[in-house]
């Protein structure tokens, strides 16, 4: 039920990033991955306990206060219990028994008071390290360059666990720094006690303590090699659990009746990973029952052995009250310091994978000091490129040589999975090429910093995103600087054909853009939903908020519209496009007729290049494609 290693702790070699990750910059660019080093349980500690100052100091240093003032009271305690008993048996004359109790009432609602200021700290320094973690972790998420990562199964259960650890494992070290400390003066406080009356007992409860403790580290132990295990099973179970509660698929799994297929599937899931844990559980009951005998062994010798004193006027009854609650108190600090430690160790365990994150999964290399990338002047080149996703998928482009020239329109057209949107993955550089260059006025873009190369790219992506946002914020995103400017949010609108829509929607541009959410400012306002051309149009706007940039890329942009839409919108965006270079994929072939070049790309390469009457001139794959579109469009019309 362990992880490879036992420890759920993977082998690093488990991520499989795509072949391109390992070219390696030709800058001689370092990684962005730094050099794993310091990764061992004390540099992990090191790294919880700095995360957990930098977030609460103040209140941190506070609970630490009344965490180990707290440790004190059980021994004061057990003493006040002796001393009450003696008193009321008149074995000592140590004072009032009243005055006594008095005393005790007094340190048990101190620890009362204390225990209640402990957890209201305990929540407060949790509640800081868990968003300071988050802030770090999405940082470190949103530093990753290429889209590889996100195709990793391992990194994807990486990070569901790094997130769920990132602000539980300092606060469990701290938690089991503190339980220490509190329970290191708990014990030797009552140890003291004990061995004011038997030395041999003191140390019998305390070497009582040892298999308690090597028991909690080994379970800590196998609880984290199976939160490793059972990630993934976690993970399909919420794909299936979406699948049953989301919108977006409800009408398919309605209509194909999938309901029971799903709900299946995510039990199994379930049931997988309970299983797991299932095993963990009993594990530990055994364990902990083992615990229980040893406890029990120590005890019941001891109190035999302390009322045989009493009896023979060795002890006093209050010496054997003190006794039993210190013998009692021991064993349970001793369970508490074991199960802290365990705690604390199996989180950190986990923090592991936090920490991975933080320092960098394996990326797209960037060069050391990356070449400026000045507006474009020449064109973009495509040299050679081949490409596949990672060693285990096939070839999908096999040198591809294609030059889109400054200022210029360039369609590329291909049958389904000839490669177009890899290709255009390629100019944004979410991948590099296996082999081969992608060239920005001769500047390999490997060279560059992916952030300026992207700066200079407005994209509608064949899968583009529907942001659920206000209506204003789905088309303002497309230039944060933007965001907030009205009169340039509803000139893109405009130029997408989709203002109007926007302006009729309950709350105008405020409206949101969703089924799922309520207004943050008016819980009562109900989103909404916009058709499919309509969220294209949308899409198209955001592009639009770009017009300055020096690559227009549209991947499918009018896939979605009517046929009078989709004139409006392509006359639209032949004048976003006039001047610009633009690299526009479309299966209608009447919208790319007028592009300055027309490639087609087939297994992997470009097959023919030219424009739309040279292309149909040549009789090839092109006018083949377009012949039987237009005569599907006349056989439409004669009907
Ligand atoms: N993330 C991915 N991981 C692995 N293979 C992929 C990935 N994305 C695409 N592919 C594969 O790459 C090939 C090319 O896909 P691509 O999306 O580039 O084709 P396309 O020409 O844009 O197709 P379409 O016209 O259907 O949009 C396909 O065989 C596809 O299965």
């Amino acid at each position: 039920m362990t992880g490879p290693s036992g420890t759920g702790e993977e082998p690093e070699s488990g991520f499989a990033g795509p072949a391109g990750l390992t070219v390696p910059s030709p800058t001689g660019g370092e990684p962005a991955t730094p050099p794993r080093t310091g990764d061992g349980t004390a540099a992990r500690i090191v790294e919880a306990a700095r995360l957990a100052v930098r977030a609460a100091p103040g209140r941190l240093a506070l609970y630490v206060v009344v965490t180990l003032v707290s440790a004190a009271l059980p021994v004061g305690t057990a003493w006040l219990t002796r001393a009450i008993v003696n008193g009321l048996t008149g074995d000592s004359g140590l004072g009032e028994p009243a005055l006594l109790a008095g005393a005790l009432g007094a340190t048990v609602l101190g620890s009362m008071a204390l225990t209640a200021a402990g957890t209201f700290l305990r929540a407060e320094v949790e509640r800081e390290i868990g968003a300071l973690a988050k802030e770090r972790l999405f940082t470190a998420v949103a530093r990753i360059r290429g889209l590889a990562p996100f195709e990793d199964p391992a990194f994807l259960d990486r990070l569901q666990l790094a997130d769920e650890s990132g602000g539980r494992g300092p606060n469990r070290v701290i938690e089991g720094l503190l339980g220490v400390s509190r329970s290191a003066l708990t014990i030797s406080g009552l140890l003291g006690l004990v061995s004011a009356l038997s030395p041999l007992m003191a140390v019998i409860v305390l070497l009582s303590g040892v298999p308690v403790l090597a028991a909690e580290l080994l379970l800590g132990k196998h609880r984290a090699a199976a939160f490793w295990e059972i990630t993934p099973a976690e993970r399909r179970e919420i794909f299936y659990r979406d699948l049953l509660a989301t919108e977006r698929a409800a009408k398919e799994v309605r209509l194909l009746g999938l309901g029971g297929f799903v709900r299946g599937r995510m039990l199994a899931e379930r049931r997988a990973h309970e299983a797991t844990q299932r095993r963990v559980d009993r594990r530990e009951f055994a364990v902990r029952a083992g615990l229980g005998l040893v406890g029990v062994a120590v005890l019941v010798p001891g109190l035999v052995w302390a009322v045989a004193a009493a009896r023979a006027g060795r002890l006093s009854v209050g010496d054997v009250a003190m006794f039993i609650t210190a013998v009692m108190g021991v064993q349970a600090a001793l369970g508490g310091v074991a199960q802290d430690i365990a705690r604390a160790h199996e989180s950190l365990l986990l923090f592991r994978h936090y920490l991975t994150v933080l320092r960098g999964v394996p990326d797209l290399p960037v060069a050391v000091r990356p070449a400026a990338l000045p507006p474009l002047r020449r064109g973009i080149e495509l040299r050679d490129v081949w490409f596949r996703y990672s060693e285990g998928h096939p070839w999908v482009l096999r040198g591809v040589n294609l030059v889109i020239p400054y200022g210029r329109a360039v369609a590329l057209v291909g049958l389904n999975g000839a490669g177009k949107s890899t290709l255009v993955k390629l100019l944004c550089r979410f991948y590099d090429p296996t082999r081969g260059a992608v060239l920005w006025d001769g500047v390999d873009i490997r060279e560059a910093d992916p952030d300026a190369l992207r700066g200079r790219i407005s994209a509608v992506f064949q899968d583009y995103m529907d942001y659920e946002l206000t209506a204003a914020e789905n088309v303002g995103v497309g230039d944060l600087d933007a965001l907030h400017d009205q009169d340039r949010i509803e000139a893109a609108a405009r130029r997408a054909g989709v203002h109007e829509t926007l302006a009729a929607l309950p709350d105008g541009y405020r409206t949101l853009l969703s089924r799922r959410f309520t207004s943050d400012v008016d819980r009562e306002a109900v989103g909404v939903g916009l058709s499919g051309g309509q969220r294209q149009r949308v899409a198209l706007a955001r592009a639009f908020m770009r017009a300055d940039r020096d690559l227009v890329i549209l991947d499918e942009p009018s896939a979605g519209l009517d046929a009078a839409a989709e004139h409006e919108v392509h006359t639209s965006l032949k004048e976003y496009r006039n001047g610009l270079t633009s690299l526009l994929i479309s299966h209608r072939l009447g919208a790319v007729r007028d592009a300055d070049r027309i490639v087609v790309l087939s297994g992997g390469v470009v097959v023919e290049e030219g424009s739309h009457d040279e292309l149909v001139a040549a009789g090839g794959e092109y006018a083949r494609l377009f012949t039987l579109q237009a005569s599907g469009y006349r056989s439409r019309t004669a009907v």
